[in-house]
């Protein structure tokens, strides 16, 4: 990367702080950032310290010294760095951590990110709407938390500076004996002095009337006046009074009976904030521990609960909302102090010291009813469960995958990396083992059965901590957890990547991951998250040393209960490995249901072109034609199934050898009873072409297929442009393929089939015509969901760092000058597409110029260095400065190949 500004060093200090935890704190010193940067030493310090002296960089003190982006570590610790210099890494450590447990407004509120996130938003956008602000309605149940997000959104008006801090008023209405004694106290008395009334007392702030509904309709009608035209005038006299006032109305009832219609309508924002019932359980949770620790500060002892009192309040139906679980567990805590000793460090919560209600409600728990129960640190409690913690470990795993895109680190080095951080996590989860409630134990059977399942069928071992790390992840999942979702969202193309990988280098094992994970979701009616998956994988890959799943399936079917799946386990035990799945059929079953049910089985498996069944009893024909409208497999059928043929055909499946073979064999050499049969119909294709170096098309491949929601039938396939162009519709792609789409940086112009550039994928214009060419395959949320990941995937920063081994932010320097100097040594603009295409083509180029693997073959070299010889000139001159700096020459088949690409502007 070639810095030349002061801003250009800033982005970069911008992009190493995003993720930043701590790790490698090495990279933010200017000696490393000097070498990264191939600035000088001098310069770069200059540069930093000017950067910390306009407040846009932060640096630690304290040989050597670290520059960190300031608006990045605000915004990842969600904290404010007042100060530019800290005397230490250390120091400015403990200032984030400070900082970020330091809520401000409306992080107060417990459910802030999950179920009132939606009011929230609300009431924020209520106090920014220009220029004034919006009058607001909170409406919901008593206890809800209706004057507190008043409040809060009062403080969060004082942040943004939008109101002066301290000027909030609180009419409570219901708490005026009659509709004259409410006139006077909002609007002020004249009659009694200098009785000014709330209204004025608000003026330039805000005013809460609280219970809004008991106010009487003159109130309500005055009200509605004063929104209206900014005016008033205090009881008892007719002077004209003004005031800038932010209304906020709570009621407790329906707003359409509490209050007048007239002034509802003038209300636009009206926030709805829901019963404690309909929140999540662990937000109730969340609202419990939350009580018990005010309780255990104010007391100044640490509490500890039974966890049958913990259950018997999470299972109780509050029907006074939050208010009235905070007074439970007040009145829980005053019990217990009572009782305890007056010098106690600790506070213990049993059954008895309940409510009576809560008591009353429930049964008790024999077995908890005596003091040796199983207590829960509040304060451990509220530590271990912290989302934080599986955040941090994520980002952990996803940073041992980046370290090696960045070249830092071998394959096997990452996966290594990962099981530490596996294995030290899980000495985690197990303590936290205690913490788990009934939901998450459902949660786990499902997970627990399917992944026992599966590794029976593989025959792979897994992890004993596997399914409670999943679980875990689902649960978080289930809670709609607003912080792991975005961190999902966030971190969505580094985990594609680190997937992608496993799937180059693993793929027996994402093979049995992507089975299992299937199987939850359709268990539990939920897809497992990207994370889960990955770390399902890793797991199989850390307990079972390169799992193998067979390139042919096999298939045994019968009629009756569960003999082919006896069948089936049998001889894949005595196999050793998973080798047969089975079909098992109603005694009844003709042989269009096995036709039926045979299609299912193979459209579910898309990545497997090859299958042999073995049936009992039916005509092969019918069976070969109910699969016949599947593309492009091979199916070797059997039948008369017995364990023995099946044991010959299963060793066969693993020899490698081809399926007729196998068959032939096994069913001995006159093999009546089987036959291989290959569809008819032609597999769709999608075709990336490769113009000089098919890896760059398999690369793109991976991209492209890493975007898609789930596996398709349609295949997508590397193929050379140029023995394309030559062969044209003579190509034997063409009769093995119902060719779709051609993606590839130039058109090499087959009617009939639309062509799509690499540059209109980058700008998103070719969107339409991938979905065309799929649109067989994926319903239309499934195209919506890859168009999203398609535009995110392939922005040229991604592409590039998928295209090549090289340090992308640097490569993209070296393109960048390249291009530059082209376009100068030519005197040719070029085109966003062809610009697009070269930037792809030169990342590519430079990659195997530096590896010294350039492309030697063109088809017409020598023609065309006669005939271009300038061009030649030109591009050597363009790339002089790399190809001095790395002592490396271009060949001319290189340059060929650029000129391919320009060329499509010429001939514009
Ligand atoms: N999300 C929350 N986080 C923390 N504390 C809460 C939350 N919601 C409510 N509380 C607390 O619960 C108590 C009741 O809340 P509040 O008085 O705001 O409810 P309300 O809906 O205005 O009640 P009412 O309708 O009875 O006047 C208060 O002590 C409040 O601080």
């Amino acid at each position: 990367m070639f810095v030349k500004t002061k801003e250009e060093l800033l982005e970069y200090i911008k992009g190493l702080t995003d993720g930043f935890r701590g790790e490698e704190p090495e990279r933010f010193t200017a000696s490393a950032i000097s070498a990264r940067l191939n600035v000088s030493r001098n310069l770069t310090s200059q540069y930093l310290n000017e950067l910390v002296k306009d407040g846009l960089l932060v640096k630690a003190n304290l040989r050597p010294v670290y520059f960190f982006h300031k608006g990045m570590l605000e915004a990842q610790y969600d904290a404010t760095v007042a100060q530019p210099t800290f005397d230490s890494l250390r120091e400015l450590a403990a200032h984030l951590n400070r900082e970020k447990n330091r809520l401000r407004n409306f992080q107060k509120a417990v459910g802030s990110t999950r179920s009132i996130s939606d009011c929230i938003e609300q009431l924020k956008a209520a106090v920014k709407y220009p220029p004034h602000g919006l009058p607001v309605l909170l409406a919901g149940q008593p206890g809800t938390g209706k004057k507190l997000l008043a409040r809060l959104m009062y403080e969060y008006a004082a942040d943004e500076g939008v109101l002066p801090p301290g000027r909030l008023v609180t009419a409570g209405c219901a708490e005026y004996r009659s509709d004259g004694e409410a006139l006077a106290q909002i609007f002020g008395d004249a009659r009694r002095g200098d009785a000014l009334g709330c209204l004025a007392a608000a003026d330039g702030g805000m005013l809460l009337l609280d219970e809004a509904g008991a106010l009487g309709s003159e109130c309500q009608e005055r009200l509605l006046q004063f929104m209206q035209t900014g005016r008033y005038s205090r009881c008892g006299e007719d002077a004209v009074r003004t005031a800038d006032v932010r209304l906020v109305f709570t009621v407790s009832a329906e707003p359409g009976r509490a209050l007048d219609r007239a002034l509802q309508r003038l209300i636009p924002v009206s926030v709805s904030v829901p019963p404690l019932e309909e929140r999540t359980p662990e937000e109730k949770k969340e609202l419990l521990l939350y009580f018990f620790k005010r309780e255990a500060r104010k007391n100044g002892r640490k509490i500890f609960i039974g966890t049958s009192v913990f259950h018997r309040m999470m299972d109780y139906v509050y029907a006074g909302n939050v208010a009235q679980l905070k007074n439970c567990v007040r009145s829980c805590c005053a019990n217990a102090f009572l009782y305890s000793d007056a010098d106690a460090e600790s506070l213990y919560v049993y059954q008895y010291h309940l409510p009576e209600e809560i008591l009353a409600a429930s049964r008790a728990d024999p077995a908890a009813e005596n003091e040796q129960e199983s207590l829960i640190s509040i304060n451990e409690y509220e530590k271990l469960d912290a989302v934080d913690i599986f955040v941090r470990f994520y980002d952990s795993i996803l940073g041992c995958f980046a370290r090696q895109a960045g070249e830092e680190a071998s394959l096997g080095g990452v996966f290594e990396r990962c099981y530490a951080y596996i294995n030290s996590f899980m000495d985690y989860l197990y303590f936290d083992k205690k913490h788990t409630n009934s939901r998450f134990n459902a949660i786990k059977q499902v997970v627990d059965g399917v992944l026992e399942a599966v590794s029976e069928k593989y025959h792979a071992v897994l992890p004993v901590h596997c399914g409670f790390l999943i679980s875990r992840g689902l649960h978080a999942q289930m809670q709609r957890n607003l912080t792991l979702q975005r961190w999902l969202e966030r971190r969505d193309a580094d985990l594609e990547g680190a997937l992608g990988t496993l799937r180059r280098t693993s793929p027996g094992e994402m093979t049995i991951a992507l089975e299992a994970s299937e199987l939850i979701g359709q268990n539990m009616d939920l897809r497992i998250s990207k994370m889960d998956l990955l770390l399902l994988a890793l797991n199989i890959k850390y307990s079972n040393k390169g799992v193998q799943v067979s390139a042919i399936r096999g298939v045994i079917a019968c009629r009756g209960y569960a003999t082919a799946s006896s069948m089936a386990e049998t001889v894949n035990k005595l196999i050793g490995r998973h080798t047969f799945d089975a079909i098992d059929l109603p005694v009844n079953a003709g042989e269009a249901d096995l036709a039926v049910r045979l299609g299912k089985y193979i459209r579910r498996r898309p990545t497997c072109r090859a299958f042999i069944l073995l049936f009992d009893t039916g005509s092969m024909e019918a069976v070969g034609e109910g699969v016949g409208g599947i593309a492009n497999i091979r199916l070797g059928l059997a039948d008369n199934v017995s364990t023995a043929l099946a044991l010959a055909v299963g060793r066969g499946i693993w020899s490698g050898q081809e399926i007729g073979t196998i068959l032939k064999s096994a069913c001995g050499d006159a093999a009546p009873g089987c036959r291989v049969l290959a569809s008819r119909r032609k597999q769709e294709a999608v075709v990336f072409m490769s113009d000089a170096d098919t890896g760059v098309a398999e690369r793109m491949i991976d991209l492209f297929s890493g975007s898609l929601p789930r596996p398709i039938e349609t295949a997508v396939i590397a193929y050379d442009y140029y023995r394309l162009i030559q062969s044209r519709e003579e190509d034997e792609l063409f009769g093995r393929y119902d060719v779709k789409l051609l993606i590839g940086a130039m058109d090499p112009g087959f009617e009939g089939i639309p062509f799509l550039a690499i540059g209109d994928m980058i700008t998103a214009e070719g969107l339409g015509r991938i979905d065309a060419a799929l649109s067989g395959g994926l319903d239309a949320a499934e195209l919506d969901a890859f168009n999203k990941n398609l535009l995110k995937d392939f922005s040229l920063l991604n592409v590039v760092k998928h295209l090549t081994i090289l340090n992308p932010e640097k490569l993209m320097g070296y393109v960048q000058e390249a291009v530059t100097r082209l376009r100068g040594i030519t005197g040719k603009r070029f085109s966003n597409r062809v610009t697009i295409a070269l930037y792809i083509h030169i990342s590519c180029l430079i990659e195997r110029l530096i590896t010294r693997t350039p492309i030697e073959q063109y088809p017409e070299t020598e023609g065309f260095l006669r005939e271009k010889e300038r061009f030649v000139a030109q591009v050597k001159e363009a790339f002089h400065f790399l190809t001095s700096h790395y002592a490396v020459e271009i060949p001319v088949s290189e340059i060929a190949y650029i000129y391919q690409l320009v060329a499509l502007d010429y001939e514009d």
